[in-house]
């Protein structure tokens, strides 16, 4: 079993450095924290990054996931290739690029690139983005899937997830008590389907809501309230088509014994209390 701790970060290519880092800084809100050359780095929280942009194809993205130890990480090498995923070790030099002492690379079932981490650096310094976006921190991942069911038992079996609810077929997996830090999306590719920063609080959500409309940023669901985690939510798109969540309020699960997964329509109803319908083409499956 890979026991995931946290989801760590993401890191995707793009092929306009400057505009994504424009997005990132005064759109979305976080920090930038370093550059290398054909990178960029970004702060949400009190890690060292959660986000880093690099210079490439834009379909060129990972998401990272911590392990506790060496140990791990090589008993999750040594699984992942008995079930015939191949597993790359990172290079100190890529390691170093990643700002974490060890890892490894693989696919998931639908082609989605994960990376299992050991020791991810954090930072003495507190995160404050150049904006009031309210972030407090980057907390989950939608991924695409193109087999709900099978990716389903490689995260809850392989791997140590817990399905909290589901609407439709896709799952909302948890980790550790928060309600997911990764959810899957029937589609028909492989890829990080949105990415989730927590805000502190609903006027945060409205704020932002208003600050991103009036510069013309695309919102594609919400302001709204998400019947599965509880959270106020909204959703827009930044470079490369990504879709970016903020929200606030998203339920822990204190209890794994007493708490039951729920299963919820797969219309807008399953993901808006407040009567949102959703702009997301894998939310209108
Ligand atoms: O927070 C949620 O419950 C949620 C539900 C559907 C889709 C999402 O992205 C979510 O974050
Ligand atoms: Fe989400």
């Amino acid at each position: 079993m890979i026991k995931l701790q946290d989801v760590c970060y993401v890191r995707m290519g793009t092929r306009d450095m400057e505009g994504a880092e424009f997005f990132a800084n005064d759109y979305l809100g976080l920090e930038v924290d370093d550059r290398t050359k054909g990178g960029v780095y970004f702060k949400s929280d009190e890690r060292a990054h959660t986000l880093c942009y690099f210079e490439g194809d834009p379909a060129d993205q990972a998401v990272a996931f911590v392990v506790a130890s060496d140990a791990e990480l090589d008993q999750a090498a040594a699984s992942l290739e008995g079930m015939k995923h191949e597993v790359h070790v990172g290079t100190p030099e890529e390691a170093s690029l990643r700002k974490v002492k060890s890892f490894i690379a693989f696919n998931d079932p639908t082609g989605n690139r994960i990376e299992l981490v050991v020791r991810p650096e954090h930072s003495g310094r507190r995160y404050h983005g150049t904006r009031d976006a309210g972030i407090t921190g980057f907390s989950h991942v939608g991924l695409c899937t193109t087999d709900a069911a099978r990716d389903e038992a490689f995260w809850t079996e392989v791997c140590n997830a817990r399905v909290s609810d589901r609407i439709g077929d896709a799952p909302l997996l948890r980790i550790d008590e928060v309600h997911h830090s990764i959810a899957l999306f029937p589609t028909n590719r492989a890829g990080i389907q949105h990415i989730n920063h927590q805000v502190a609080t609903a006027d945060d959500v409205q704020r932002s809501y208003n600050f991103l409309s009036e510069k013309g940023v695309k919102m594609v669901f919400g302001p709204g309230r998400h019947v599965t985690s509880m959270a106020k939510f909204l959703y827009f798109e930044g470079p490369d088509g990504m879709v970016f969540e903020y929200s606030s309020g998203v339920e822990s699960i204190a209890d794994e014994l007493l708490y039951r997964e729920r299963q919820f329509p797969a219309d807008p109803t399953g993901f808006c209390g407040w009567g949102s319908k959703p702009d997301i083409k894998e939310f209108k499956n």
